[in-house]
């Protein structure tokens, strides 16, 4: 098997046909609902919050807000609802998750997307919790994951997931490579080349974005959407704290499965690190809009699908030479 991360790739040019960045068009068309750009921050707690929801909804970019308040997640519909924004939400696969399905199926409370979340999705549980979903909820546009092999992508596409989230144990706050030897881990881009291979519906790259560029990478093997965490988590929006060291400013950015989120040191597999502040998220995104209009300009085409066509060559460990 071929193995190569992000900074091992390196994508070819071809001919521009525009005449400005700003004529390509990074929109991307993710179950129901049309987004400015292929990223969405993490569904995790030190990433997104309600307010962060709200203005990622009102503002056309894609979000999946966590599960980490399970009882704010009815209330949350009905708001995101009554601002007449579409509702993105995440469950787990415990026994009360299966009540909150019946919940919602009984209130009427229907949100266009629903992420099963869990550490490992090659799971029969996940399959059955993605069958529970279909059968209560059949408008929910429903994202499954996390995996990392194409026969776990097929197994909870067949299923009836309408899409999965591919990675375990990329992530910057994840230990999971560290305590249980599992995950892709250091060949994470290769595992969404293997899994997009096998996909007949859009896959998630989630975990291990370290520089924007490494967006078009994603895109180019296969992932309709990429999730990021820790590059999005340092944001005046962010939930973690700004903390200040020798006058330079930092948020906190903690793991869904470390011990500040468990409140426990159990089955513990990520930790909490400072994120260098950046300002507003706002910037950030257009920025990344800004450098993947760059991309498709490079790619030679209009859009992002020009990505996913483009050569590539392996350079392992060798395109930072020099630069940091
Ligand atoms: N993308 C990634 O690489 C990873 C992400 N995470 C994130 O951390 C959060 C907590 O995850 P998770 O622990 O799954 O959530 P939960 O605590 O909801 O656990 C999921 C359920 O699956 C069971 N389970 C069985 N085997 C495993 C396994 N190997 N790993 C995890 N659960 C297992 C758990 O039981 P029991 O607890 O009794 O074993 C539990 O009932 C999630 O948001 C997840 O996305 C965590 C690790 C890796
Ligand atoms: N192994 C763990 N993975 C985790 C944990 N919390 C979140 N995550 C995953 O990381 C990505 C974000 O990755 P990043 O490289 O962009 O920071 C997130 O979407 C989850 O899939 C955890 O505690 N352990």
């Amino acid at each position: 098997m071929q193995t190569f991360d992000y900074d091992d790739i390196q994508l070819v040019p071809n001919k521009c046909i525009i005449k400005s960045r700003k004529e390509a068009d990074t929109s991307i068309k993710f179950g129901p609902k049309t987004f400015k750009i292929p990223v969405v921050p993490a569904n995790m707690e030190s990433v997104i919050n309600e307010d962060l929801a709200v203005w990622l909804a009102q503002n056309d970019y894609f979000y999946v807000m966590h599960r980490f308040e399970p009882e704010e997640r009815a209330g949350f519909i009905k708001r995101m609802h009554d601002r007449k924004l579409f509702a993105s939400i995440s469950v787990g696969i415990k026994d009360a998750e299966y009540d909150f399905i019946d919940q919602l199926k009984a209130e009427h409370l229907d949100p266009e997307y629903v992420t099963i979340d869990v550490a490992h999705g090659h799971s029969d549980f996940v399959i059955k919790m993605i069958q529970y979903i279909k059968k209560n909820l059949p408008n929910a546009f429903v994202i499954a994951g996390n995996v990392a092999t194409p026969e776990a992508v097929r197994d909870l596409e067949n299923a009836g997931a309408d899409a999965t989230k591919v990675g375990v144990g990329p992530g910057k706050a994840c230990i999971t490579k560290l305590k249980t030897g599992f995950g892709t881990g250091g060949w994470q881009l290769a595992a969404i080349r293997l899994c997009a291979k096998a996909a007949q519906k859009p896959i998630i790259a989630d975990g291990g974005i370290r520089h924007n560029g490494d967006i078009a990478k994603s895109v180019r093997f296969g992932a309709s959407m990429v999730m990021i965490g820790s590059m999005l988590a340092g944001h005046l929006e962010s939930p973690g704290h700004i903390i200040t060291i020798d006058g330079k400013r930092y948020k906190q950015y903690w793991g869904s499965a470390s011990e500040v989120q468990k409140g426990a040191y159990r089955n513990v597999e990520g930790k909490q690190m400072l994120v260098p502040y950046r300002g507003s998220i706002k910037d950030t995104l257009r920025e990344m809009q800004e450098d993947l209009q760059s991309s498709i300009s490079y790619a030679g085409g209009r859009d992002l699908e020009s990505i996913r066509h483009v050569d590539y060559v392996i350079v392992k460990n060798s395109i930072m030479n020099g630069d940091y």
